[in-house]
């Protein structure tokens, strides 16, 4: 039976489903309708406005500015109807009670329905960023195989394939962690901020440092690429994470580089999950 354009199953038989699907139709055929993204990483919080596949503004902070940040986003943008929410770092839907009633949060948990297969031996401690890169990466590029390479406190590599079998991938130190590591386990070495750098024969402390974290990355993220395209064929590369677009221009092989796409992943994950509940 369809009512007013929504696919909707009879009521007397799906009670439940009926009224959800009446308000998801209801809150989302506005032409208005604002998304807010937000994801807590364990570095720093990014979230993201939308409107439909848009994104309207981008904004990154820390999380002991949590509040005033949202506040301020939804000064701004007053049609935000729900809140997205994806947490690795120390935030969860606890830290949003100052929403509570506001608007309707959607916390990303990994009960919820995937747009993949997830053959990873241990999906209780796979990480809900890792799961909703891999979402975003196959609504976004069907129907080929897909490595995405997140650059953020950690570098994580996950790999997807063609038929939407998620198999897992690495984790790695980031930039950051790499220069704090030095610094913290040596007596010698001092703390850098991250440079970039074109020697790759580094002439001093500092330069050797540069080059062994910002070389070093880049020919792990090429010699990882170059290893896993050597098994498969037809690939799409995404890089994303805060250091993805410093990174980008380094590296030998093509890729897709796109520092919101886990914020655009929340958006497309959401608009599944609304369809597929
Ligand atoms: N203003 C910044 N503050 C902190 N890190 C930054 C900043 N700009 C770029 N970075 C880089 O981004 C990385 C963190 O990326 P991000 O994707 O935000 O991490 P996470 O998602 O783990 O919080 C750091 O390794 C750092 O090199
Ligand atoms: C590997 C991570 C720490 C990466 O976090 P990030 O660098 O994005 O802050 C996170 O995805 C996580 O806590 N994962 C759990 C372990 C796993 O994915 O197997
Ligand atoms: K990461």
């Amino acid at each position: 039976m369809l009512i007013a354009g929504a696919n909707i199953e009879p009521f007397f038989i799906y009670p439940k489903q009926f009224f959800k699907k009446i308000y998801y139709y209801l809150c989302f055929s506005k032409k208005s309708r604002m998304i807010l993204t937000i994801d807590v990483g364990n570095t720093r919080i990014k979230s993201a406005v939308f409107e439909q596949n848009t994104v309207l503004e981008t904004s990154v902070f820390l999380k002991e500015t949590l509040e005033e940040s949202i506040e301020k986003i939804f000064k701004k943008f007053s049609n935000i109807e729900v809140l997205v929410l994806s947490s690795v770092g120390k935030i969860d839907e606890k830290g949003l009670d100052f929403l509570f009633g506001r608007i309707k949060i959607h916390v990303i948990d990994r009960d919820q329905p995937f747009p993949f297969q997830n053959n990873y031996a241990t999906p209780n401690t796979l990480g809900i960023d890792r799961m909703v890169l891999v979402a975003g990466a196959v609504l976004q590029f069907p129907a080929q195989n897909r490595l995405i390479i997140d650059a953020g406190t950690c570098v994580t590599y996950d790999y997807v394939d063609q038929n939407d079998v998620y198999h897992g991938g690495a984790i790695s130190p980031g930039t950051r962690l790499r220069y704090e590591a030095m610094h913290n386990y040596t007596a010698k070495l001092p703390l850098l901020e991250l440079e970039d750098i074109e020697k790759v024969v580094g002439n001093s402390t500092s330069n050797s440092m540069h080059s062994g974290v910002v070389n070093g990355l880049t020919f792990e993220i090429d010699g990882y690429i170059n290893a896993i395209k050597a098994e498969k064929e037809n690939f799409i590369i995404i890089l994303t994470g805060g250091d993805a677009n410093f990174l980008a221009k380094r590296l030998k092989n093509t890729i897709f580089a796109n520092s919101n796409f886990l914020l655009e992943s929340l958006n497309s994950l959401y608009q599944y999950q609304i369809n597929n509940d």
